[in-house]
């Protein structure tokens, strides 16, 4: 019997915008996986430069997001464990939820250039094949890591980042089209992102 195969796209997503969901859907027929399971980080600590929104609104905003597409799910894992977020904690637990899966994590270009610098760098290629997806303004290289651990793909170009769609909001400029509709309808609701008054 072959094992099932899991999709994980770990990230902050503050907020998660149509950028996150294309490499996810496109990752998920090009590989055949079963299901693509968003992770939001509880602390990034390496975003720790800038205050990053209550991991509560990021989980929810990430739930609204995926709500629509079947073969997407969203996982707490990484919100509820108290202190830093760290991959090779991540996939252990999702591991041990899922122990007849082969894991596959999917990582922007920017975020595979940082993957020696995560803590335990060389278990989480034990516990996940990765899987770098082309990103606009970054180069897609895989030839710092292990032979075999990484695959890289093409995705549709979306030149979209969370850094941009806060910077907009607080600006006062528009949002529509590059985040879900719910999404926008979340961060006005919740008034996410906007210069204090
Ligand atoms: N437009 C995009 N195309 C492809 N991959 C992306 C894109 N945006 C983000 N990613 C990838 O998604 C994962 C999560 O990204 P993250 O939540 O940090 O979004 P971000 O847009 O990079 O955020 P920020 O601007 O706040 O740094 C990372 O692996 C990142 O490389
Ligand atoms: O494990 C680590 O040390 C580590 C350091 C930085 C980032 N990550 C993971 O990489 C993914 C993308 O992170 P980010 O910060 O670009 O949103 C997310 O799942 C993070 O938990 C993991």
């Amino acid at each position: 019997m072959t094992n099932r195969r899991i999709g994980v796209m770990g990230g902050t997503f503050d907020p998660v915008h149509h950028g996150h969901l294309v490499a996810a859907s496109e990752v998920q027929a090009r590989f055949d996986l079963e299901e693509v399971v968003f992770v939001p980080t509880g602390q990034p600590w390496q975003k720790s430069e800038r205050e990053v929104s209550a991991a509560e609104d990021r989980y929810l905003m990430t739930v609204i997001a995926t709500a629509s597409n079947p073969r997407f799910s969203v996982s707490r894992v990484d919100v509820d464990r108290d202190g830093p977020t760290y991959t090779v904690d991540t996939l252990t637990d999702l591991k041990a939820l899922h122990p007849d899966a082969d894991l596959f994590f999917i990582t922007g270009a920017d975020a595979l250039e940082q993957i020696l610098s995560w803590r335990r760098a060389e278990r989480v290629f034990d516990l996940a094949h990765f899987i770098g997806v082309t990103r606009p303004g970054y180069e897609l290289n895989g030839a710092h890591l292990p032979p075999g651990a990484v695959s890289l793909v093409e995705v549709p170009a979306m030149a979209i980042s969370s850094t941009a769609v806060r910077a907009r909001t607080a600006a006062g400029l528009p949002i529509w089209y590059l985040v879900p509709d719910g999404v926008v309808q979340y961060i006005s609701k919740r008034r996410l992102y906007s210069v204090p008054d």
